[in-house]
């Protein structure tokens, strides 16, 4: 199994080098040569195994040979032993045809410790392995760097530092950051928004002396494997409703593009998706995109789904990159134009071809109290504001032919402050959490100062 760039010029890798490198070094990210697919018989085979016997069957293919079948099934299982449900993903019927598929039952309450933990096993296999060691660094709106924070803390081959807009996360995902004491752990607290974190990690990247110099490694979803481990909750969720001899659509909380890129896969490797449903908040750029074909970046403004507030969506990259016919060259003018100029425009085809897959709906602040209010109380399930996002799009989108599947992609406790003002509940963090707000913190304020903030990683690295 050969990975390919997005941008099309640079070097081929295999699923172990693709993971270990993060953003390819011409910029683009990486993706499969071929997709994979299971046959309607392999899909069907699905029905009553566990998560884990799931994740195997699906994300092996992407593999090859850079782990042995038994290794890769005991990092699997490993990677889950510590989520809180037996399902690892339950799904949870909301209305008639509408069913909620709960992603936060990991150690950090929010979807992304179904990539993070498995990577985390992933890294330190391949890198003792190899007698390798690596810097990640990462980008947070305040759910990745929890995640990674939690599942790669105490690991030797690694130093970890992550990059969160300060003041703009809520104050349970700061203290998951902050709070671990683990020495190869960093929270910076960066002057800016999401997006200045995200550009920074980027520019880290294409400054080729520091990225090799520190070996720097990525653990946002620029990296593939991040994406692969979130295909399998698709085949999961939609096998217990019946694939592949019954359609199912999704509605997908989005932001960086990375959960909803992850149900394209699981679409093109035969799974029976029909409509693939992105929901945003008010920083709406991929729902504009996706009704015009204008792809133009604004301001980010905040909101209570502060894991959303994102204008520069970076999966987005690959599916344009399907969408242009897998053109790499063609991709690589979009992005310079993006850089450039703030924007461009998607053509005809591109955009048809996009819409085959995706719809979009953007949701207010106001319509994401009523949703969250309106869950408790007629659907007895209490929302997280980005889920409720998710809910409200799906409710008004999703017909009665195909039930409708969405992500409920973080733990109401991560935001407290937006649940009560909604539905007068305050919603408690799980027991194991329940001192976080005593621990003390560790966390350096930084510019959005690309010379600064590389001084400051390689100063701790030294160190
Ligand atoms: C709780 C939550 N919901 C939704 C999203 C959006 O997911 P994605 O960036 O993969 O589109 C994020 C951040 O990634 C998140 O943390
Ligand atoms: N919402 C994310 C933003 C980063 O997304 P990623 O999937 O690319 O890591 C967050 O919580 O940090």
């Amino acid at each position: 199994m050969k990975y390919v760039s997005t941008r099309g010029s640079a070097p081929v890798l295999t699923f172990e080098d693709a993971m270990l490198s993060g953003l390819a070094r011409d910029g683009g990210l990486y993706v499969p040569e071929t997709i994979p697919t299971m046959s309607a018989d392999d899909i069907r085979a699905l029905h009553g195994l566990s998560y884990e016997e799931t994740a195997f069957r699906v994300m092996r293919p992407f593999v090859g040979d850079s782990f042995s079948d038994e290794t890769f099934g005991d990092l699997i299982s490993k990677a889950y032993a510590g989520f809180g449900h037996g399902a690892r993903a339950p799904l949870v019927q909301l209305a008639p045809g509408h069913f909620l598929l709960e992603l936060f039952h990991g150690p950090t309450l929010a979807f992304k410790d179904f990539a993070m933990q498995l990577i985390g096993q992933l890294f330190q296999e391949a890198l003792t392995r190899r007698g390798e060691r690596v810097t990640i660094v990462g980008a947070t709106s305040g759910d990745t760097g929890s995640a990674a924070i939690e599942a790669f803390k105490g690991l030797d081959a690694v130093d970890v530092f992550i990059l969160f807009p300060h003041g703009r996360v809520s104050e349970v995902q700061r203290r998951q950051m902050t709070t671990p004491s683990e020495s190869n752990v960093h929270a910076i607290a960066l002057d800016g928004h999401f997006d200045d974190c995200q550009a920074r990690l980027k520019d880290m990247f294409n400054h080729f002396d520091f990225r090799d110099e520190v070996r720097l490694a990525g653990v946002n979803s620029i990296n593939w494997a991040r994406v692969l481990a979130q295909v399998v909750y698709y085949f999961s969720s939609a096998v217990s409703l019946g694939a592949p001899d019954r359609k199912v659509s999704f509605t997908v909380p989005t932001g960086n593009f990375g959960d909803i890129f992850a149900g394209y896969i699981a679409k093109k490797m035969g799974l029976p998706i029909d409509r693939l449903v992105v929901a945003t908040n008010q920083n709406d750029i991929l729902h504009r995109c996706l009704s015009t074909g204008g792809y133009v970046t604004d301001t980010v403004t905040p909101s209570i789904s502060p894991s959303m507030d994102i204008q520069v969506s970076s999966n987005f990259e690959r599916a344009l990159f399907d969408a242009y016919g897998r053109d790499g060259n063609a991709v690589a003018q979009l992005m310079d134009e993006l850089k450039n100029g703030g924007g461009f425009n998607v053509s005809q085809g591109a955009l048809q071809s996009l819409r085959e897959h995706f719809d979009s709906g953007r949701v207010s602040e106001e319509e994401t109290l009523a949703t969250i209010a309106m869950a408790n109380q007629s659907m007895g399930e209490l929302l997280c504001p980005h889920s409720a996002i998710g809910v409200k799009v799906a409710e008004d989108q999703r017909n009665s032919d195909t039930p409708m599947i969405t992500l409920a992609t973080a733990h109401p406790a991560k935001f407290p402050e937006a649940v009560e003002k909604a539905s007068g509940i305050r919603p408690d963090l799980p027991e194991r959490m329940a001192d976080l707000f005593d621990r003390e913190e560790r966390v350096t304020r930084a510019a959005n100062d690309l010379t600064a903030l590389e001084t400051l990683i390689k100063d701790r690295i030294a160190s």
